[in-house]
């Protein structure tokens, strides 16, 4: 399966995430990393899962380098059907309004445009000094294992 890990990120933990995230598939995927702020929206395709992990600043907003592309997504409207997405979300429960708000944006609007998500919302929560990267590879084990139970249910 094609993997690509699109990360959104102002202080770096983003990018650590995909990265430690696509060392941990390489063993048996085609995985790509890229930065949001480096991707166009017509890269979004049926052809891989799209793997979304991006962080929130603001109030509640998306990093600065994320912006474009959400921008994008909002002005162009293209249609995602047939699009696969998982989400991972960076914040910090400090912020207890907005938690991980960016992240939530950034995939309604993906939904709204058609896409599908897989499986559950991962969140990275600064405040618990857990490793991003550790955060990120356990939330994606769950996400191919509800797909694998979903491709081959009971
Ligand atoms: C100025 C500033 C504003 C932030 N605002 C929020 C916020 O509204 N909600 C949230 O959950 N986290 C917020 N955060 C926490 C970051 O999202 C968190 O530290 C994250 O791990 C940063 O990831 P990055 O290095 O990939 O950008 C904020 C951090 C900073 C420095």
């Amino acid at each position: 399966m094609k993997i690509s890990i699109l990360f959104g990120t102002e202080s770096g933990n983003g990018e650590l995430a995909a990265e430690d995230l696509a060392l941990s598939l390489a063993d048996g995927h085609d995985v790509e990393v890229r930065d949001l702020a480096e991707v166009t929206v017509e890269k979004i395709s049926d052809e891989a899962l799209f793997v979304f992990i991006c962080s929130t600043y603001g109030e509640g907003e998306l990093p600065n380098t994320a912006l474009p592309f959400y921008t994008a997504l909002s002005e162009t409207r293209p249609d995602l059907t047939g699009v696969k997405f998982a989400i991972f979300g960076l914040g910090d429960s400090f912020y207890t309004e907005t938690f991980g708000h960016g992240s939530l944006k950034l995939g309604a609007e993906l939904e709204e445009l058609g896409a599908h998500r897989v499986g559950e919302f991962g969140r990275h929560d600064a405040s618990t000094w857990e490793p991003v990267g550790e955060a990120a590879v356990t939330w994606f084990a769950e996400v191919l294992s509800s797909m694998r139970l979903a491709s081959h249910p009971g």
